[in-house]
């Protein structure tokens, strides 16, 4: 008898689709799984304006296959000079959900991010007063500070004071990975919510230097040390409505990740529910997944539940060493490996 589970539809809160050929390569493994998705704005150039966002989600829509029902979120690109107006206009148009910091030089597209957050008192003020959430890819990117400590050293010099800066501001910490953020997001306000990727919740730092390094198991930020992958775990399990799913699925070309310098992020969204499962499986908390799955992204984000669902079935499955990606190959998480779970 094989074990089921039936969820309701899950949401994506944090997802790279890219442009293009690589999002008509990728949009279909998220379509298939989630309801809808928060697409980060870090293309090349960056979705800086609502003008832009709307271009960008009639691309999204066009690429999806017939008769998806998938729903884009759209979020702007935070920059140095994101006026009030920017961000009324946003609220306005009713597509724009969230507005994305990146401090400049952070990770992959983000130099024209935010050089100073002094430069944004009038966004985020605009933002705290039309009830934009702010999405905070959270680390600092000073040279002495260690790759290691990037997300701790923020949540002191950036996270705290911007808090209480803009107290009714609401606030998600992007793909948590340490101790350190679980803890401080889960003693924060209700306003301070965050995203928790399922490479996180499985793998340690090991799994960049087992036996070789392993350019495939490099994102930003980076994985880090068993305790915090235990932390992450526990926070995502707890039942706290402050964790919510987010993937970090994050697209680059075979090639640019095997390189001299190769590029962060993981691809992921072809097993992005699966991956969930077999980490709270794990933890002994498949009756957990639901909510953190698919509750407590819409609640904070104020949309509705989806209404319909997905089963998933416990039965191994062999992912491909590769994908086919524009002119290249994607190699997705546990390429020519298994997973334990499969949606049906
Ligand atoms: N997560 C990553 O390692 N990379 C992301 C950017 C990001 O989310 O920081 C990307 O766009 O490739
Ligand atoms: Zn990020
Ligand atoms: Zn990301």
């Amino acid at each position: 008898m094989t074990t089921t589970i039936t969820i309701t539809r899950p949401d994506d809160w944090h997802l790279h689709l890219r442009d293009g050929a690589a999002l008509s390569a990728v949009l279909p493994d998220t379509a298939q799984r989630f309801g809808r998705a928060i697409v980060m704005p870090n293309l090349r150039p960056p979705v800086t304006t609502t003008a832009l966002a709307r271009a960008y989600r009639e691309r999204i829509l066009q690429a999806l296959p017939a008769g998806s029902r998938f729903e884009p979120l759209m979020t702007l690109y935070l920059t140095d000079n994101t006026s009030a107006e920017d961000i009324a206009l946003a609220k306005e148009s009713g597509i724009v959900h969230g507005v994305k910091l990146y401090p400049a030089g952070a990770t992959t597209n983000s130099d024209s991010g935010v050089t100073n957050l002094g430069h944004c008192v009038q966004a985020l003020e605009a933002m705290e007063k039309h009830g934009i959430p702010l999405l905070v890819h959270a680390e600092v990117t000073d040279a002495d500070i260690d790759v290691f400590d990037r997300e701790r050293v923020f949540i002191e010099r950036n996270m705290i004071p911007l808090l209480q800066r803009f107290q009714g501001l609401r606030v998600v910490f992007e793909h948590i990975t340490t101790k350190d953020a679980a803890d401080f997001v889960a003693q924060a306000p209700d306003n301070i919510a965050a995203t928790v990727t399922a490479h996180h919740l499985l793998m340690n730092r090991n799994a960049m230097f087992n036996g070789g390094i392993r350019p495939h198991h490099y994102c930003l930020p980076v994985l880090k040390r068993e305790e915090h992958r235990l932390a992450l775990v526990a926070a995502a399990t707890s039942g706290s409505a402050k964790f919510f799913l987010g993937t970090d699925s994050a697209p680059h070309a075979k090639s640019a990740k095997e390189a001299a310098c190769g590029c962060a992020g993981m691809y992921t969204a072809h097993a992005g529910i699966e991956l969930y499962a077999e980490a709270f499986e794990a933890a002994g908390a498949l009756d957990k997944l639901e909510g953190f799955a698919s509750f407590y992204g819409p609640d904070f984000y104020r949309l509705p539940r989806n209404v319909d669902t997905v089963t998933l079935e416990k039965a191994t499955w062999e992912v491909p060493v590769s994908l086919p990606f524009v002119d290249d190959e994607l190699v997705p998480l546990r390429a020519g490996s298994t997973i334990a779970w499969r949606l049906k």
